[in-house]
């Protein structure tokens, strides 16, 4: 008899705490007809040590922790920001960028502090200007990787996501979270905060990742 795919179930568990993948998540599952849980509608389960090297070994991490503990299939997602000047920093510590319970407002503050010293002490480091007057510092790239995790089978389906773009010395945009006001996408000629929440979701890191998942979700039904 074969197990029942995730997308059998009427709501998916998306085992993140982050109340903006959880907006986005909830977006684009609601266009299948599904409802989104997540880690805040359980507070009962403990908080998940994220040690893994990768996004993926701590996606599945996320996705293994939260279906062990409600027995059912459960979609994780693990992503961050790799900046080119810092080497691809701050990378899987992005969420912990500026210290353990580091709020978006600090990891951008010291983003752009760490990126400001570079350009002090590279004195001819070119730098583009924005027709608004800022200066894009460093091309960047988001990263998202996804894992489903089914407790039945101990069977994870997986798939990764990325976005390029530059950071800005300044903020364009309200919209998303995280880095995102700090992001500009060249192409587009707009900031990641300035996007729709549909518009991000075609160009984005997890737009990309979670269109990469969704037709394995189907063949694994
Ligand atoms: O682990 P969970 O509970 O899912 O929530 P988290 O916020 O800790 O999530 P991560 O461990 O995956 O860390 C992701 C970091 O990268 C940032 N990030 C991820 N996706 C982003 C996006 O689409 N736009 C802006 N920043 C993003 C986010 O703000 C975090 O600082
Ligand atoms: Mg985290």
């Amino acid at each position: 008899m074969s197990i029942p795919s995730i997308l059998s179930h009427e709501t998916i568990v998306i085992a993140t705490k982050n109340a903006g993948k959880v907006k986005e998540f909830a977006h684009a599952l609601e266009k299948l007809g599904k409802k989104t849980a997540s880690l805040l509608d359980y507070p009962q389960i403990p908080d998940i040590i994220e040690d893994g090297l990768t996004f993926l070994e701590n996606a599945r991490i996320k996705a293994k922790t939260t279906g062990d503990a409600l027995g059912v299939p459960v979609l994780a997602d693990d992503s961050g920001l790799r900046v080119e000047a810092l080497n691809g920093e701050p990378g899987v510590y992005s969420a912990r960028y500026a210290g353990e319970g580091a709020k978006d407002s600090d990891n951008n503050a010291k983003l752009l502090k760490q990126l400001n010293l570079i350009h002090a002490r590279r004195e001819a480091l070119a730098v583009e200007l924005l027709p608004d007057g800022s200066r894009l510092l460093s091309k960047a790239e988001f990263v998202c990787a996804l894992a489903l995790y089914d407790p039945a089978t101990g069977k994870f389906l997986e798939a990764e996501g990325t976005v390029e773009g530059w950071i800005t010395d300044q903020p364009h945009g309200t919209g998303g979270f995280g880095y995102d006001p700090l992001f500009w996408l060249p192409g587009l000629s707009r900031g990641m905060a300035e996007l729709t929440k549909d518009e991000k979701q075609q160009i984005s890191h997890r737009g990309e990742a979670l269109k990469k998942l969704l037709p394995l979700l189907e063949q694994a039904q």
